[in-house]
This record gives structure tokens, C-alpha cells and sequence, in this order.
């Protein structure tokens, strides 16, 4: 099975691309959505988490409270060195058991959606990286909107990772996202076909 990395900064559009991908067939596992299961109540991770940050960063209902966690790390690397500390062990052993279920499967190809990618060293589990690229003022932009954040809270998430025209000089294949959606569609659609289908025939 040939395992694609797909990555790039925070907002760039890689939740976006990849859902391209799956609609045309492709296998996808997210990051992101596996550091959201590994800490629903009772797993071992939000436990630690308590332990780590106290009982504020959880809602009365026991849940995690995502809002006052990403305040707390997106202002202190340590704090947030912490954290990773607790969750990308639990979300690799994750996105490892999800990974042999797709091969049990026969799946051709899978990508394995992470912003971290390069930060968290995961880059020896994928066979090849692609990158989502953004202009760092978009980035901004989209992040503010879709967050609801202040300019100096998304510089902060900015900040907590890689900067993007590094990221983009790593991928094997770079997607612009500066445009439109339709422009991201197109080149998914084209990468869907010059990288994958014609050079596998059958699903993903
Ligand atoms: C701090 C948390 C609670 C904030 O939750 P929130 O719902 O606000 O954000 P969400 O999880 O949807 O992440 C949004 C984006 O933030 C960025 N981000 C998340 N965690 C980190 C991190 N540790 N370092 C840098 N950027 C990060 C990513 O680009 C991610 O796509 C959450 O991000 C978290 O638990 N992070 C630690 C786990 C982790 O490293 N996840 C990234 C995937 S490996
Ligand atoms: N080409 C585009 N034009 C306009 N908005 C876009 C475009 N691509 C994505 N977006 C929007 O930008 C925001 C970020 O996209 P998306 O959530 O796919 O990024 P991401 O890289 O997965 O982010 P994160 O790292 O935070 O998980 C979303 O609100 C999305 O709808």
C-alpha cells in the first residue's frame, strides 16, 4: 500500500484537499480527527491530560475543553510540548491500527493527513510527502474566519509550527491553495489522475 503524507500549515487547506481525494475513491485518515478520538472521556490521554493542565481545561460534562487547551499551548511551547507528549503516541498507535486495516483491505493508496508531519518526525511512516501551500496573509485570513480567532491568536497557531515556505520546499508535490476552491478541485482532480489512478488502476 502506498501511504501519501499530505500536510502543510494550519488552515492551508488539507482538510479541504483531502476530502477532494476521497470523493474521487482515496483511503484518508486524518491527524486531526485521531487527536479528537484519543481524548474522549475515559481514554488514557484525557486522563493525562487532567493530570498535566487540571481540571479547567475540562467542560462539566467531562469533555475535553478544546478552547481553553488550545489557549493555554498555543502561548507556551512547553505547555504544548506537553501535550504532544500525551497525544501523537496515543494518535500514532491510532493512525498505525487504522493504517493496517486499509492494507488488510487491499487499499492501493491512503493518505495520512497530519500539519505536523514534519514537526512530529512522521515523515519514515509515508512513502512520499505532498504539501498544501498557502501565502502566510490567505493563511491569516482563512484561519481568523474559520476559527473566529483575533489576528494575534492565529499568529500564535502560525507561529507553533514550521513556517509554511519551509514545508513547501519538503513536499514531493506542492498544491497551491491561494486560489479558488475550484482551482484546489482542479489540481486535486489532475493529481488524482496523473499520480494515482493512472498509475494504479482501482480504488485509492
Ligand atoms: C490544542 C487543541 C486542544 C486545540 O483544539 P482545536 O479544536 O482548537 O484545534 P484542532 O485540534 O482542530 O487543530 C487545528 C489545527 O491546529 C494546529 N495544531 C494542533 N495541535 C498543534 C500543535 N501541537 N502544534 C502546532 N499546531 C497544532 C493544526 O494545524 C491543526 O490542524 C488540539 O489541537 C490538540 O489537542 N492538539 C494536540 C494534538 C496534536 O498535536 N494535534 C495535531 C495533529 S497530530
Ligand atoms: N481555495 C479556498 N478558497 C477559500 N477558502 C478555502 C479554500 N480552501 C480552503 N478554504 C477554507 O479555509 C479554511 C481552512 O481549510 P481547511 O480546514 O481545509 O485547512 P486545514 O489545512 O485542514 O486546516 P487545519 O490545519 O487547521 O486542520 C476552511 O474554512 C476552508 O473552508
Amino acid at each position: 500500500m502506498r501511504i501519501i503524507g499530505l500536510t502543510g500549515g494550519i488552515a492551508s487547506g488539507k482538510t479541504s484537499a483531502a476530502h477532494l481525494f476521497e470523493e474521487l475513491g482515496a483511503a484518508v485518515i486524518d491527524a486531526d480527527q485521531l487527536a479528537r478520538e484519543v481524548v474522549q472521556p475515559g481514554e488514557e490521554a484525557l486522563a493525562q491530560i487532567v493530570a498535566s493542565f487540571g481540571e479547567k481545561v475540562l467542560n462539566p460534562d467531562g469533555t475535553l475543553n478544546r478552547a481553553a487547551l488550545g489557549e493555554i499551548v498555543f502561548a507556551d511551547p512547553a505547555a504544548r510540548r506537553t501535550l504532544e507528549g500525551i497525544t501523537h503516541p496515543a494518535i500514532k498507535k491510532r493512525a498505525e491500527e487504522k493504517l493496517e486495516r486499509l492494507r488488510q483491505a487491499g487499499t492501493g493508496t491512503a493518505f495520512y493527513v497530519a500539519p505536523l508531519l514534519f514537526e512530529a518526525g512522521i515523515t519514515s511512516r509515508v512513502h512520499e510527502v505532498w504539501v498544501v501551500y498557502l501565502d502566510r496573509e490567505t493563511q491569516i485570513e482563512r484561519l481568523m474566519a474559520r476559527d473566529g480567532l483575533t489576528r494575534e491568536a492565529a499568529l500564535s497557531r502560525i507561529a507553533s509550527q514550521m513556517p509554511m515556505e519551509e514545508k513547501r520546499k519538503l513536499g514531493k508535490i506542492v498544491i497551491d491553495n491561494r486560489g479558488s476552491r475550484e482551482a484546489l478541485e482542479a489540481q486535486v482532480r489532475r493529481l488524482w489522475r496523473e499520480e494515482i489512478a493512472d498509475r494504479k488502476p482501482g480504488r485509492g
